[in-house]
């Protein structure tokens, strides 16, 4: 379990990026975080994930306090990442990648099978050099198999769906239903798509750094959909507009 108790970060001669955040992610529990552009939300995956540390405030990992913990640390406990821009490898091949992530040699098959799931023709794309050859839906895709063949206790999506195209979309909603499915870890998704929102259990709303809202997607979905993000935006006393 993933708690956050009261995170701040403050950007020198800035408001607060992130204000007094304090939630809870269960075991298990597939989370989608969305709202306004500028919210905050990027700004909190980082925190988790150990790129950013927060001003003040606590984050726990299973009880354990992980604040002070560096990315590496935090991976190796069980937490990875999957950035909003993906880092390309020159000399890596995907086969590379894949076997790197999931932390030994593994069957050509199985590399197969990872890659299929990002709806990748692995034949293709099993030896490719991971350059800037690639596209930017190709890089996120082979990234997103990284994930998957990490099976990591916690997994942060940046916008898993930006740069990839509408067809591979449904393609990427089924690896996140069966990542739900079959993975006995948690998920955390950043991101503005419906139907990513529609497969989340919970969704959390983050607005001009606040926590606007947090609660079962039945609950917060129909209002996201009835008035838009900006049913949630904040004015500049830091109530709902
Ligand atoms: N290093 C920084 N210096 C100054 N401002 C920053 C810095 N990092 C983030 N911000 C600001 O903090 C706010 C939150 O940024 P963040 O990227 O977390 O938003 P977001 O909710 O992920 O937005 P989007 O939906 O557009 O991706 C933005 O206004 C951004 O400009």
């Amino acid at each position: 379990m993933l708690e956050l108790k009261n995170i701040s970060l403050r950007v020198e001669g800035c408001r607060e990026i992130l204000d007094d955040i304090s939630l809870t992610v269960e075991d298990s529990k597939f989370v989608a975080i969305t709202g306004p552009n500028g919210g905050g939300k990027s700004t909190l995956a980082k925190v988790i994930a150990g790129i950013q540390p927060p001003d003040s405030g606590t984050i726990l990992l299973d009880g354990q306090d992980i604040t002070g913990m560096s990315i590496t640390e935090r991976a190796k406990l069980g937490i990875g990442f999957a950035f909003q821009q993906p880092v390309r490898f020159k000399g890596i091949t995907v086969r590379d990648l894949i076997n790197l992530a999931a932390g030994g040699k593994l069957k050509d098959p199985e590399i197969c099978a990872y890659l299929r799931d990002v709806g990748l023709c692995a034949r293709e794309y099993i030896n490719r050099e991971v350059n800037a050859s690639l596209s930017g839906g190709e890089i996120k895709r082979i990234e997103i198999a990284m994930v998957i063949a990490r099976k990591t206790k916690l997994t942060i999506f940046d916008e898993p769906e930006a740069g990839i195209d509408l067809w591979s979309f449904q393609n990427l909603i089924d690896v996140f239903r069966k990542m739900r499915d079959e993975i006995n870890g948690s998920i955390v998704i950043i991101s503005h798509q419906e139907r990513i929102l529609d497969i989340a259990d919970d969704i959390i709303v983050l607005s001009g750094g606040k926590l606007v809202a947090h609660g079962q997607k039945d609950d917060i979905l129909p209002e996201l959909l009835e008035g838009g993000e900006c049913n949630f935006c904040l004015n500049r006393e830091g109530k709902r507009v």
